[in-house]
Formats: structure tokens, sequence, C-alpha cells
């Protein structure tokens, strides 16, 4: 984190989805980017439209450096950038109807099959701009891969909650992006999608207003801890998993630490957590404090299920 400003960590909120109108300090139309690259879109509108708050999502710590660098220099106060799933932040950090703009400029398309699910456009995604964007509220998708937004077009259309209008080639846009350029210096033809929303759905979110730290207390055996090491646990509807990938044993303090990896539907997190006796005989299992990650339902459930293994 450079310039600290710019940048938002939802990590350390117990409550979402978030009020945007208190981070911002106004009651102003929020616009949101997903996949920002090096910021230049975010920072050309921002710096264009001071009275609209945008909030941009970025897989990449170099990209998220580099967009920061750019608001610092043209000392922009409408905007943080988050880096996080695009999908995930759109569906867990924005509250129903809060969004006027969603947009989305040359995103991974993930050509193979076997990769597909990294796509942001998947059915999913619309139900979830149809409960986040307000009425008439629109997303607009660029990309240069035709058949990227025809799937998008489809899948809009099949939710039945937007108008669709007919993907644009070769639009005619006021800003381009540094891969819009990359692609027009090869020739290749650029093709939008912009939508509107009519009708609101409906989503289940993960993350709720009551997120307090996980932990368990209980008496244990201790011979169990490395026997539990590579073990997967899978909840009775599968929609929590998590592995435990590793044990160590911390010298100094008579304490354990598991490596974790969960996943709740399609989003998965690595974190540690922290084992330790006290005075009385139990034992506290809880979150290491070197890792942050969201307390979803998995998480949670990671620590109530390893204590009851370990009893
Ligand atoms: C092809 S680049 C486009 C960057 C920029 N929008 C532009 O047009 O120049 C795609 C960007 O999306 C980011 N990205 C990919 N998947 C993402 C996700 N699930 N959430 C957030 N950002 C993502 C990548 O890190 C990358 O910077």
């Amino acid at each position: 984190m450079i310039y600290p400003e710019f940048e938002l960590k939802p990590q350390l909120f117990s409550r979402y989805p978030f009020d945007w109108n208190k981070i911002f300090g106004n009651l102003n139309r929020l616009h949101v980017e997903l996949g920002f690259g090096n910021g230049e879109y975010i920072s050309y509108c921002a710096e264009k439209n001071k009275d609209i708050n945008y909030v941009g999502f970025e897989l990449s710590i170099t990209s998220m450096v580099k967009a920061q660098r750019k608001l610092k220099r043209k000392n922009l106060e409408n905007v943080k950038l988050i880096l996080c799933d695009a999908k995930f932040g759109l569906r867990e950090f924005f509250s129903d109807e809060s969004i006027d703009k969603v947009i989305m400029n040359f995103p991974v398309p993930w050509y193979k099959n076997s990769q597909s699910h990294r796509r942001i456009i998947i059915k999913e995604f619309f139900e979830i701009l149809s409960v986040v964007l307000k009425i008439d509220g629109e997303f607009e998708l660029v990309t240069d891969q035709e058949w990227y937004a025809k799937e998008a077009y489809e899948n809009a259309q099949e939710s039945g909650k937007f108008k669709v209008y007919k993907i644009e080639r070769n639009p005619k846009r006021e800003f381009l992006t540094r891969y819009e350029k990359k692609w027009l210096k090869f020739n290749r033809d650029i093709f939008r999608l912009i939508v509107k929303k009519e009708k609101k759905g409906s989503i289940i979110r993960l993350l709720g207003s009551d997120d307090v730290m996980p932990h368990a207390i209980s008496r244990i055996s201790e011979e169990k801890i490395f026997d539990i090491k590579g073990k997967i646990f899978k909840d009775k509807d599968k929609d929590k998993v998590f592995v435990i990938k590793n044990v160590y044993k911390e010298l100094k303090n008579n304490a354990y630490i598991f490596k974790v990896i969960s996943s709740d539907r399609d989003f998965s997190q690595h974190y540690f957590l922290v084992l330790y006796p006290k005075d009385d005989g139990r034992w506290v299992l809880k979150l290491d404090s070197e890792s942050n990650p969201y307390r979803t339902p998995a998480v949670k459930w990671s620590v109530k299920k390893i204590m009851e293994v370990l009893e």
C-alpha cells in the first residue's frame, strides 16, 4: 500500500456490504470498474467527473501500485481501489441497488474450457448485477473477443432482468485504455456490449453484518494434531470445503499452526490458524494474526470443525 488514502482493505471491515456514502463522505453516484489494470481509465473518468465516486477492482499488485501513483499525481479524492476478485467484491461489498454503472474494459477471456469458470461474465455475474445495479443502471463491457461479447450478451438476455443492446463493433470511445490501444495497433476489432437493468434479481451473499473473529476453545487430544494434515472436509451440501495443507509446531510457544485452504462456492482463500494452550488445560484455535481472510462461512466452519476433530 503506497498511498493508503486510495486503497480500501475490505478484510478489515466487520460489516458488509459497505456504506459507500459514508466511505466517500458524500451522496454522489457510484461507478465501479472491474480489472482496472494500470488505472488509466478510472483516473481519467474520476478526474473528468468529480461528482461521481469510483471503485476499482484488480488482482495484480503491480497494477494496483501503478494505479495509485496515477491517482496521487492527479490528487483525486473520488476513487477507492480494492485488491480482490471483482465478482466476489461486486457481490459482497455493495448493497442492493447502490451502483449506477459497472464497466469492464478488456477482461481476461480465459479461452480454455478448463479455465472458463474464471470468466467474470458467467450467468451468476448477471444475477449479481441485477441486484447491485440501480434500476436503469448500466453494465458496459468492451473486449477484442467477439465470442466473449456474444457470451455476455446471451447470459444477460437469459437472465431476463436487462434491456440488452446490440453489440457494437468498433464503437467511438473518448478514452482508449492501454489494452485497447494495443489491440488497435494490431488492427483488431473492438466490441462493446451495453445492458441496462430493468428488474431486480436475488443473490445470497457470503459475508454478513456480524463477522466476528472465529475462534474455538476446548480440551483436545494433542496426539491427533498431525493426523489431520492433508485431510479434506466438505459440508453436506458441498457449499463449504476446506483442506489442511500443513501443520507446523512452534518451538517457542508450544503452539501449532495450520495452513488451510477453504472454498465457499467459487471463492477460495489461504490462511493460517493458530492453536495454543490456555492455563486451564483447554486449547484455543483462532485465525493467526498475520492472516487476514474474509470471515466467510467456510473459514468459520474450518475453525469449528478442526476443534471438533481434535477433541
Ligand atoms: C487485459 S487486462 C485489461 C486492463 C485494463 N482494463 C485495460 O483495458 O487496459 C485485464 C485486467 O483484469 C485483471 N483481472 C483479471 N481477473 C480479475 C478478477 N477476477 N478481478 C479483478 N481483476 C481481474 C487483470 O489483473 C488485468 O489487469
